[in-house]
């Protein structure tokens, strides 16, 4: 008989032990650990190359990790035998892939029902155009981008419809991988305050990787670092700032922090929740 997951029974989310992750003799991850719990947007930060993608994946059960565990609200994607069991804890999950990664022949709405599909086969054609326009609207798109083809949306337009497919099946958790890479400042930041605003109406826990320092004031709980192949520090702005690590202090306290920093300081909104 197949237990179902009640994600409001966790404060923690995600709990990664141990991960090793080897690509020949390339170690990309060795002894990670992380806890990302309930209800939090966790920011996840790096140098290039440094892992985020592939944590990502390892955690989503699209990498097998050469050690190490990784649980979803209590539960090991690869050891689970039961198939109804895995499908319940893979669509506790919606992902946004680097640049949306949407059907480019398949319209907004058609992206959007293609989960729905896979996971609720039964559902009627009205039901599944009932599901696509109220997600359009949840991310803030208009009515008539539902049966726009991606080629015709802009960068900004595409990263919400993007998100709107991740909320397809009303996750608990949301992957976003990147989600304002390549936006002007003002949608990236019209993107941001999407992301909080979902996250807090919604009650999402949110795994968001990102190099945009704008997107972790203005979004995140905590930020988790990555460096020398593991997670060296994990929590509120303020206190990685207390941390007297070179690459965080570089980081946080080089041009591009400061002046992240300063313009979240104007604008009167405090980095700690
Ligand atoms: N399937 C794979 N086979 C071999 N090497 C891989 C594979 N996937 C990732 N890697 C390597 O693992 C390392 C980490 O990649 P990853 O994409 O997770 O980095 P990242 O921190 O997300 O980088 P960026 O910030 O540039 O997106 C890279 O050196 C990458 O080449």
């Amino acid at each position: 008989m197949a237990e179902f997951i009640q994600p409001e029974n966790f404060d923690v989310a995600i709990r990664v032990n141990g991960l090793v992750n080897r690509f020949g003799d390339a170690v990309v991850h060795d002894d990670l650990d992380l806890e990302v719990h309930s209800g939090e947007i966790l920011g996840v930060v790096g140098g290039s190359g440094t892992g985020k993608s592939v944590l990502m994946r390892s955690i989503i059960g699209l990498q097998t990790p050469t050690a190490g565990e990784v649980e979803v609200y209590g539960k090991t994607l690869d050891t689970i035998a039961d198939e109804e069991e895995s499908r319940d804890l893979r669509r506790r999950w919606g992902v946004m892939f680097q640049g949306g990664a949407l059907f480019s022949t398949l319209t907004v709405a058609e992206n959007i029902q293609v989960p729905l599909r896979e996971y609720y086969p039964r559902l009627d054609q009205k039901l599944l155009d009932e599901i696509a326009a109220y997600k359009v609207a949840m991310v803030g798109l208009p009515p008539d981008a539902g049966p726009k083809y991606p080629a015709e949306l802009s960068g900004g337009m595409v990263k919400r419809a993007g998100l709107a497919r991740a909320l397809a099946l009303d996750p608990a958790l949301l992957f976003l991988d990147e989600p304002t890479a390549g936006l002007d400042p003002i949608g990236a930041a019209k993107f941001d305050e999407l992301i909080r605003e979902l996250a807090d109406t919604m009650g999402l826990t949110v795994f968001l990787i990102t190099h945009d320092l704008d997107t972790l004031y203005a979004t995140c709980d905590r930020v988790a670092v990555l460096a020398e192949k593991r997670v060296i520090a994990v929590g509120t702005i303020p206190e990685l700032l207390a941390t007297e690590h070179p690459w965080i202090q570089d980081y946080f306290n080089g041009p591009r922090g400061r002046s992240a920093a300063d313009c979240h300081e104007a604008h009167g909104a405090a980095p700690e929740r």
